[in-house]
């Protein structure tokens, strides 16, 4: 390029970037408007009836009205990003919010906890699940984040069996993309050793049979605690999640290597208190019934009966006798609609025992 048309780019440049500048001033006036906003919710909420400072039907209802506002050039999906992460910021602006997630650092729950409650939030990692659950109840922590479903592997069994001993609410759902990598901080052709959670060893099947194959895989407990691994061990590689790469400072040397792109996971988001209707909702039960011919088909007639769609249906066994079983039903509509409570409390009849275990808006988008 000639220096000509280097200044001539540069002088073109110049009132556009100045547009820019006056822009962004605009916006952070606007940004910092909306929070004061923010903060006198923020007393609302701490005065007379405390109401919860997450509120998923607001959530919901915002992130509608920014796509229908949204007249491009940004894609929705841009804008969603901003609009969490500024809800992120309104946490902190009414009251730090702690939301607690399996852990070590880097696992996919702390991805969906990131990727859901953004970065003003504190995190705190919690050894198993059933210590989300009991973090929730001791009010050590306001949110928790606990996987339910795999749209590979199914039911997450520790999670629905803490349900059995814990009465939490669930609040949100969140659908997560599971993508892994492959990271390591030596070359491909140097890596003799790779780590993970044997469920991520198997996700990735099929690559691994075709790439590194002289690589020793060793199972661990956790994706995050591979990729701890691999930052110290020379010549080893974890398949974790991009977080972890990023935390603990090793290198994404191959991504999405999962065999399924369409690896999905399902998370709860578990709370003391549920969320209110939006008008598209699903309510989480989870009853058990007599050990007899047709009794769980007399609860599922009701559902029909009153036109309730069921997304979601799993089983526990009880572990206080042989082959009886919890049984776990997400039905469509929430728990404050008509319909809705009058049919469970019409399941109720046919079930031993029957726990509404909360409702929550549908998610619509895998974040
Ligand atoms: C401001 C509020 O609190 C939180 C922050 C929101 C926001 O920044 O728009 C929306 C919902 C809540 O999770 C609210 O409840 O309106």
């Amino acid at each position: 390029m000639t220096q000509g048309s280097t200044k001539s780019t540069d002088e073109a440049l110049a009132p556009l970037r100045k547009r820019i500048d006056e822009l962004d001033r605009q916006i952070v006036e606007l940004l910092n408007a909306r929070a004061k906003v923010v903060v006198e919710v923020g007393h609302v909420k701490r005065g007379g009836a405390a109401a919860p400072i997450y509120a998923p039907e607001r959530e919901k209802a915002v992130l509608e009205q920014i796509r229908q506002y949204n007249t491009g050039p940004l894609p929705d999906a841009c804008l969603e990003a901003i609009w969490r992460e500024l809800m992120s910021g309104s946490f902190a602006l009414e009251r730090p919010l702690r939301v607690g997630y399996l852990g070590p650092a880097g696992s996919f729950s702390h991805l969906a906890a990131r990727r859901k409650f953004g970065s003003s939030v504190e995190y705190d990692n919690v050894d198993d699940i059933p210590a989300v659950f009991e973090e929730i109840l001791r009010g050590h922590i306001d949110y928790g984040l606990v996987p339910i479903e795999n749209s590979a592997i199914g039911g997450i069994g520790e999670t629905l069996d803490a349900f059995l001993n814990a009465e939490v609410q669930v609040c949100a759902e969140v659908l997560i993309n599971i993508h892994h990598n492959l990271l390591s901080n030596a070359q491909p052709d140097q890596i003799t050793r790779i780590y993970s959670k044997p469920e991520a060893i198997a996700q990735c099947r099929k690559w691994l049979s075709v790439q590194l194959q002289q690589a020793e895989k060793v199972p661990v407990a956790s994706t995050s605690k591979a990729a701890e691994l691999a930052a110290t061990e020379p010549n080893a590689a974890a398949i974790a999640s991009s977080l972890a790469g990023e935390l603990y400072d090793v290198k994404v040397q191959f991504a999405n290597i999962e065999d399924n792109p369409q690896n999905t996971t399902r998370f709860f988001v578990i709370a003391r208190q549920a969320s209110k209707p939006t008008g598209d909702d699903k309510t989480s039960v989870m009853f058990t019934t007599e050990h007899a011919a047709g009794a769980l088909v007399n609860v599922l007639d009701v559902f029909r009966d009153f036109g309730l769609n069921m997304t979601h249906i799993d089983k526990r066994p009880s572990k206080r006798v042989n082959w009886e079983y919890y049984f776990f039903v997400d039905l469509v509509g929430h728990i404050e609609e008509e319909k809705v409570r009058h049919a469970i409390e019409e399941a109720r009849k046919h079930c031993l025992q029957l726990t509404v275990l909360g409702s929550f808006p549908r998610a619509k988008e895998v974040l």
